[in-house]
């Protein structure tokens, strides 16, 4: 069966034993496994348990409490060192409807890295990995991408990873800055021209879908293109045709459509700026990319990353290193990167002190709660469980019992429904149940 996948894929008993593998993912993880013997979690993760006894999330485990398909984005460590994949966990049954074990189809995400890598999408955070595993869905197929984000959160660099990863690769890929464009200048460029259209039209033009033929077109700050110039855009989008400036023949186009904003465009929608039909034609998979305070645990690795590039190797002090993770990082990313090259510029030594950092980041105080996620918001809302206070340290507790204790406070005081919280503790609702069943903790949720 798994011959047939031309994906690397592996067949894995419920006790975690590899039973069979195909060649795809022998040519793709040159890592050496003994069927029938060697399990999932030594071969792909050197771990010697189950990754969920690791702290990493499982999809085997989410696959056997809800027998269905579960999917993960994890690191994989080869041969080769590691590498990012897109994980899908199928559960197989056989003819009687019992479970014989699960399909795990992998993909290698060659966009991204968990170390610093020129050109790659670089993190390690769990907001990360949920933003990798939309990219790589949406790179599978043609579907319209909306990409929205601060300013500097990485738009340019997912859109250019979803051109990478998809069937148009090897063809254009063509960016248009929508900003600060006029309706004539704006459709000229899109569109070419011919010649005598226009005073200085003094020979035929061929315009940026023409150029994008086969590729992808990426229309960065969408939200800045006049609503003049949006019906014209509908036209394009809706039936990929397009006529060049003073030009009577209608043109076929062929592109695949990313576009990029750091406005919220339904909002644009609400007050009139944007029109909705165009908002529905381009928001066929909205990806939303975190920003920096909202991943925080990626600051050390994408300021190695930044430092790596810079031509006179130096490393952060980890006092500088514990300044930028307290920093709210309003430019996001670019912000990041401004800071690291001027502080590199600004040491003396081979070691970059708090010291050489940017007064913005010295004397802004700390805004860890700026522009929370949903799901962050709600834990925020809850009130702070200070442990110093509330356990007492005499003997170091298990994590088990830190756990319960945890869950316990959050109970007490949690009103909202048990979907939101379980969506919270980043665990499904059936394991949130488990939980609180084997802890004796009862709740009043909505
Ligand atoms: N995950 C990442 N790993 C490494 N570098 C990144 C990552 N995300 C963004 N960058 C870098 O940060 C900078 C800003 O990224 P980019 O231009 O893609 O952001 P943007 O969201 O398109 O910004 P804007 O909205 O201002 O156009 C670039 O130098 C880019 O290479």
């Amino acid at each position: 069966m798994i011959d047939a996948i031309d994906k690397p894929a592996i067949f894995i008993s419920p006790d975690y034993v590899i039973e069979a593998v195909n060649k795809p993912y022998k040519d793709t993880y040159p890592v050496n496994i003994k069927l029938g013997f060697s399990t999932c979690y030594q071969v792909s993760h050197r771990n010697s348990k189950p990754c969920n006894e690791c702290g990493e999330t499982c999809p085997m485990q989410e696959s056997k409490e809800t027998e269905k398909v579960a999917s993960a984005v994890h690191i994989h460590s080869t041969n080769e060192g590691q590498s990012y994949c897109d994980i899908l966990m199928r559960p197989i049954f056989d003819g009687q409807g019992n479970l014989i074990g699960y399909l795990e189809i992998l993909d290698k995400l060659a966009f991204a890295s968990n170390t610093p890598s020129k050109g790659k999408l670089v993190g390690e955070s769990d907001a990360f990995k949920a933003m990798l595993n939309k990219i790589n869905r949406a790179a599978k197929s043609d579907i319209a991408v909306l990409l929205q984000g601060e300013t500097g959160t990485g738009k340019e660099l997912v859109s250019q990873a979803l051109h990478s990863s998809s069937y148009r690769a090897d063809k254009p890929f063509v960016v248009i800055e929508c900003t600060g464009l006029t309706d004539t200048l704006f459709e000229s460029e899109l569109f070419g021209y011919e010649k005598g259209a226009f005073t200085g039209a003094s020979s035929n033009k061929k315009g940026l879908v023409y150029a994008a033929e086969g590729g992808t077109l990426f229309f960065d700050e969408i939200g800045d293109v006049p609503l003049s110039m949006q019906v014209k855009l509908l036209r394009l989008f809706e039936t990929q045709t397009y006529r060049p400036v003073g030009s009577t023949v209608v043109k076929k186009a062929n592109f695949r459509l990313i576009c990029a904003s750091h406005k919220d465009i339904y909002a644009l929608v609400q007050t009139g700026e944007f029109r909705q039909d165009l908002y529905y034609r381009i928001a066929g998979f909205p990806i939303t990319l975190p920003a920096l305070r909202e991943r925080p645990t990626d600051i050390p690795l994408l300021a190695e990353h930044i430092l790596r590039n810079l031509s006179d190797k130096k490393r952060l002090h980890k006092n500088a290193i514990k300044r930028l993770t307290h920093y709210a990082f309003p430019g996001n990313i670019r912000e990041l990167k401004n800071i690291i090259e001027q502080a590199a510029l600004l040491s003396n030594e081979s070691v970059i002190g708090e010291c050489d950092l940017p007064d913005t980041v010295l004397r802004t105080a700390p805004k860890k709660h700026a522009g929370l996620s949903k799901s962050s918001a709600l834990v925020a809302k809850q009130p702070t469980l200070n442990m110093d206070e509330n356990l007492i340290l005499d003997a170091v507790t298990t994590l088990e019992k830190a756990e319960e204790f945890y869950l316990k406070k959050v109970c007490q005081h949690y009103s909202g429904s048990m979907e939101e919280l379980a969506k919270a503790l980043n665990v499904s609702v059936r394991t949130l149940y488990r939980k609180l069943q084997k802890a004796d903790i009862s709740i009043k949720t909505k």
